[in-house]
């Protein structure tokens, strides 16, 4: 089955937000293609993330909707309100996952559909997601999602990792393969071929960094390789136009060249909050910004600038950052960010 992840992941692609109304509009063309499962937003964000999601498990456009969150009980009760099914991610790091496993057993308690990523598949031995996965199947989860987060898998690795986990589970298996070098489609079909039900897309490949596998490319071969539904692909391609025109408009003809594997320079640019926390794992130190940024993503743009700032401000610039990016529906540049830590900081003086 195809997931959707274009209103969700397609944000984190650099210098990309939408406005309400494109994203209602883009979950409609790609609703109408006849993608019925979508990862939809990252409600635990921003209250516009959890609205969104709301009004589109309201307006029945998926059969499946989720919204994305940490492995909390907190994101996880963010998600919950919405309505939505709860798509959690395990942090980057193994430190606390006794922890990560009791805020799935409480999402498996609010008896949605719950979806769990096992996230960096190509770094963590074959060893250790095959535990991780077992202990998650005992706990019910209905989807595991296995993501190449850093995209350095090859074909054969997600082979190796698929067929593992497949074999030793009775949930779902996801994958969700980015693109840093370029095989992100390849790395797709080959979990699919090796046992995986289910594939995030998003169209035009886009997402964090230069993005993952692109959906038409997917579709395609689920349709003729593996007998699934196919889509539409004249709504597709509407779809596809869509995005365009937006990606056009808001980013300008360079992303074209800038989410090239290899010689962009979006696989150096991080929109996600959580991995710029992660630094020793995501290493690029240039920023796109929006809704997804967070606290540690700010404190990095303010020291590059020389700006120190107390926690509070620190917390009151982020609030501030992700409103603006949210009312206008764009990202913010690095500048925009020192102007609102200027009256942050100088509120307080
Ligand atoms: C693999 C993927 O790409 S999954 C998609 C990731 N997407 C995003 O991160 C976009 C949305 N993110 C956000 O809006 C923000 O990062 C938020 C709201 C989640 C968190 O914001 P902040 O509280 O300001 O924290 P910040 O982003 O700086 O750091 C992330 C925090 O979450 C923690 N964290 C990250 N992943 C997990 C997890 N799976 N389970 C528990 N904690 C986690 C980090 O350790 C860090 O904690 P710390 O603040 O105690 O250091
Ligand atoms: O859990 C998800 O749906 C997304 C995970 C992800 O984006 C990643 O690990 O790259």
């Amino acid at each position: 089955m195809i997931v959707d992840d274009t209103l969700r992941e397609g944000m984190q692609a650099p210098g990309l937000a939408y406005s309400r109304e494109e994203r209602l509009r883009l979950a409609g063309l790609i609703s109408r293609a006849g993608v019925r499962s979508a990862i939809v937003a990252y409600p635990p964000a921003h209250p516009s993330e959890a609205e969104f999601t709301e009004r589109v498990v309201e307006m029945r456009l998926f059969r499946e909707v989720f919204g994305l969150g940490r492995t909390t009980v907190q994101d996880a009760e963010t998600v919950f309100r919405t309505g939505a099914g709860i798509a959690m991610h395990l942090p980057f790091d193994l430190g606390h996952l006794d922890r990560a496993m009791e805020a799935v057993r409480y999402a498996r308690s609010t008896g949605r559909p719950v979806a769990v990523a096992v996230v960096n598949v190509s770094e963590w031995s074959l060893e250790r997601i095959v535990e991780i996965s077992k202990r998650l199947d005992s706990l019910g989860v209905d989807i595991i999602q296995l993501p190449d987060t850093l995209g350095q898998a090859t074909p054969g690795r997600m082979r190796e990792v698929v067929s593992a986990v497949a074999s030793s589970v009775g949930a779902s298996v996801e994958v969700h393969c980015h693109n840093d070098r370029g095989l992100a489609v390849a790395n797709t079909l080959a979990g699919l071929e090796s046992g995986a039900q289910r594939a995030d897309c998003t169209i035009m490949g886009i997402g964090e960094r230069n993005g993952i596998a692109d959906l038409a490319a997917v579709s395609d071969f689920a349709t003729r390789a593996l007998g699934s539904d196919g889509l539409d692909m004249d709504a597709l391609a509407e779809a596809y136009r869509y995005l365009a025109s937006i990606l056009v408009s808001k980013v300008g003809e360079t992303f074209l060249f800038d989410n090239l594997p290899f010689f962009g320079a979006n696989a150096q640019k991080h929109t996600a909050g959580t991995h710029a926390a992660f630094s020793g794992v995501f290493r690029a130190s240039e920023f796109s910004i929006n809704v997804y940024a967070g606290r540690a993503m700010v404190e990095q743009i303010l020291a590059s600038r020389g700006i120190g700032a107390s926690e509070a401000e620190i917390r009151e610039v982020l609030a501030r950052v992700k409103d603006e990016s949210a009312r206008r529906g764009v990202c913010l540049k690095v500048d925009d960010v020192v102007r609102i830590a200027g009256d942050v900081i100088g509120k307080g003086h």
